[in-house]
């Protein structure tokens, strides 16, 4: 499978660029005509450049306003070709691309423009280069893939191709279908980008907000596989022009631009068995069960605090690592391991070292661990492994994006004792289980709003999930964009993500405090929100206060009943509702720089976040957080 990316989808200088497309493996590289102008080098020494690299140049671009001309703007096109074509010897590509006119001065007519490209072809064979036209969106006259075919069809010159590029064809709604009877060898390299669905100008839309295959919302599957029965076999090459992704980390955009290749190609091969497509074959999509576990890091004393709250929760101590100073607590099927190897050469530590006390890790059950890894593997995912002591399991596992570790469990006897073989049993006096939590619901992380289309391939390819809506969330700070990530089935896995760009929201203070993408709160289900409520009162649980303004809004927006929303208002309980049923929500008050724990029930089929009550959420924990506020956890010392 041939690689490329366009020099503009990635932020930095010519070097930078360079060596993080071909760190991310890519093996081509298109180059865009300004990042080659304003980079101050001779056409030669970019050529050694990309070829120190072991890169190749699959395309120049773009050259502008070219046919259908009147003279002595034609005349003049052809002369601009000329330097080009002699620029394109010395970098070492045969291949520029023509898009299609934009001025207000092309004539129009499918002759005349065949006419303007048959003599171009022959300036191109005397060149030994090869030109491929392009229909633009917005081109003034030419602006379907279709006419631009038409054009190439007719000048019939080994010289002159097609260039496709998906965002132009799927912007305008073309059917993707329409390319499969095209020849394959007349189309001379396939320029793919995804966007989100935003009603706008088509090259405003085009110019600010494509991004990665799979990030947005076209459909680049089908486009790939109309290319595909085609029997094109040349680069796929990603052209993505994107005002975050040019301000983003060059590595980040280049390790992203990849994954998305694969995992189109992936998809493609999937739904088209008989069609030759050179990905390399790898595993289904894991299918995530749930998650087994959550590992924090944390020092001897926030650890009294967090144990506290974990007791107030209905959690009990039953495990001590035959190793290490981890302990395990448990309650139903969920698992939550505490880690104060703070010394240690671990990677818990060193996550303790830059983040303090943060939810670091998480075990996700799935039908088979070491196929997961596999299927992570082959997506670009790093394996992440420690030195083990005695008795220890060997459990794969990789790193997510940003510090996290993703650790895989399943069913194989190895696997399934890790708990009985790695723990310590430790004697519980009185095993309660009034609190009746039963599994973690969700757990949800706060990133940086420019790293979360990152987050959502990583989580998209690698796992069987999809993605719901994005939603804002007003936060008085600022804006939270949150974005869902579910798998196919329920009850399975859940995530969602919170996205913010600045340090004055709630989410955006507790990402600049703990230095980067972390787990900020972990949701956990119960069957009966009430017996819940009431455990947890006894345990002596502080549940963040919610304000009685909230209450009547409900009742009347819900048509509640004044008992109802009573009882809901005397422990602090959260309500939605969606057509399919209702959600529950209680939320703890917060540890650390903001971490805290969300308890939730799900009647019927509801199948939301409870999105409409994280204003009053992030209200209350505002008011808590003030400086003279009342004490964050609180837990024991203070109550009612
Ligand atoms: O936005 C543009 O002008 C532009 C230029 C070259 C391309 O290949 C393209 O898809 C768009
Ligand atoms: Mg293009």
């Amino acid at each position: 499978m041939k690689t490329s990316i366009a020099t503009v989808s990635i932020s930095g200088e010519f070097p930078e660029k360079l060596a993080a497309i071909a760190k991310a493996g890519f093996t081509g590289v298109e180059i865009f005509e300004n990042d080659f102008l304003t980079y101050d080098a001779s056409p030669r020494q970019v050529a050694a450049l990309v070829r120190d690299h072991g890169l190749e140049v699959t395309l120049f671009q773009p050259f502008r306003d070219f046919e259908g001309m009147p003279e002595p703007m034609r005349a003049r096109g052809f002369e601009r070709a000329k330097r080009k074509f002699d620029i394109m010897g010395e970098l070492g590509t045969d291949l520029m691309l023509i898009c299609s006119n934009v001025s207000p001065f092309a004539l129009g007519g499918i002759d005349r423009a065949a006419s303007d490209f048959q003599q171009l072809g022959e300036l191109a064979a005397a060149h030994a280069v090869r030109v491929g036209f392009e229909a633009l969106a917005w081109g003034r006259h030419v602006n379907d893939h279709r006419d631009a075919w038409e054009i190439v069809r007719r000048v019939d010159h080994v010289n002159v191709g097609l260039i496709l590029d998906s965002f132009h064809t799927l912007a305008r709604k073309i059917d993707p279908n329409t390319i499969r009877s095209i020849p394959g060898d007349k189309i001379f390299i396939v320029q793919l980008a995804d966007a989100p669905l935003i009603d706008m100008d088509l090259l405003y839309w085009s110019r600010h907000f494509r991004n990665m295959p799979g990030e947005g919302d076209l459909p680049v599957v089908d486009f790939m596989r109309a290319v595909a029965a085609t029997g094109y076999d040349g680069p796929l090459s990603l052209e993505i022009f994107n005002d975050q992704f040019r301000g983003g980390s060059p590595r980040a955009i280049a390790e992203d631009g990849h994954r998305s290749l694969i995992y189109l190609m992936d998809c493609v091969a999937r739904l088209e068995p008989d069609l030759s497509t050179d990905v390399p074959a790898m595993p289904n999509r894991v299918r995530a069960a749930g998650v087994e576990f959550l590992e924090f890091t944390t020092d001897e004393e926030q650890k009294l605090e967090l144990e506290a709250l974990l007791s107030t929760l209905g959690f009990a101590k039953t495990g001590k690592h035959i190793n290490r100073s981890v302990d395990l607590f448990t309650q139903a099927d969920i698992r939550i391991v505490v880690n104060t190897d703070t010394k240690g050469d671990t990677f818990a530590s060193s996550s303790y070292a830059v983040h303090g006390t943060n939810a670091y890790a998480y075990g996700m059950k799935v039908d088979d661990a070491r196929v997961a890894g596999d299927r992570a593997r082959s997506l670009g995912a790093a394996t992440f492994s420690e030195p083990r002591f005695g008795g220890e399991v060997a459990v794969p596992a990789i790193q997510g994006v940003g510090n996290s570790v993703i650790y895989f469990l399943d069913d194989s006897d190895d696997l399934k004792t890790i708990w009985d073989r790695e723990f310590v049993r430790v004697p519980v006096a009185d095993p309660a289980d009034d609190a009746r939590l039963t599994r973690v619901d969700h757990i949800a992380q706060t990133t940086h709003y420019d790293e979360m289309l990152t987050w959502l391939l990583f989580y998209t390819s690698i796992f069987e999930t999809r993605r719901a809506p994005m939603i804002d969330v007003i936060d008085p700070g600022g804006l939270v964009r949150s974005q869902a990530i579910e798998s196919l089935t329920q009850p399975g896995f859940r995530l969602t993500m919170n996205g913010v760009d600045n340090r004055k929201t709630f989410a955006g203070k507790f990402l600049a405090e703990g230095f980067g993408t972390s787990i900020q709160h972990i949701a956990f289900a119960t069957q009966d929100i009430f017996a819940t409520a009431a455990a947890l009162q006894a345990r002596g649980f502080q549940p963040l206060p919610i304000s009685r303004n909230y209450y009547d809004d409900l009742e009347a927006r819900f048509g509640l009943s004044p008992e109802f929303s009573d009882r809901l208002r005397a422990h602090s309980i959260l309500y939605d509702r969606d057509e399919a049923g209702e959600y529950f929500q209680i939320y703890s008050r917060t540890l650390g720089q903001g971490f805290f724990f969300e308890i939730v029930e799900r009647r019927v089929g509801y199948a939301g976040y409870g999105a409409m009550n994280a204003p009053f959420r992030i209200a209350a924990q505002r008011r808590l957080s003030r400086p003279d506020g009342v004490p964050k956890v609180g837990v024991g010392k203070m109550r009612g």
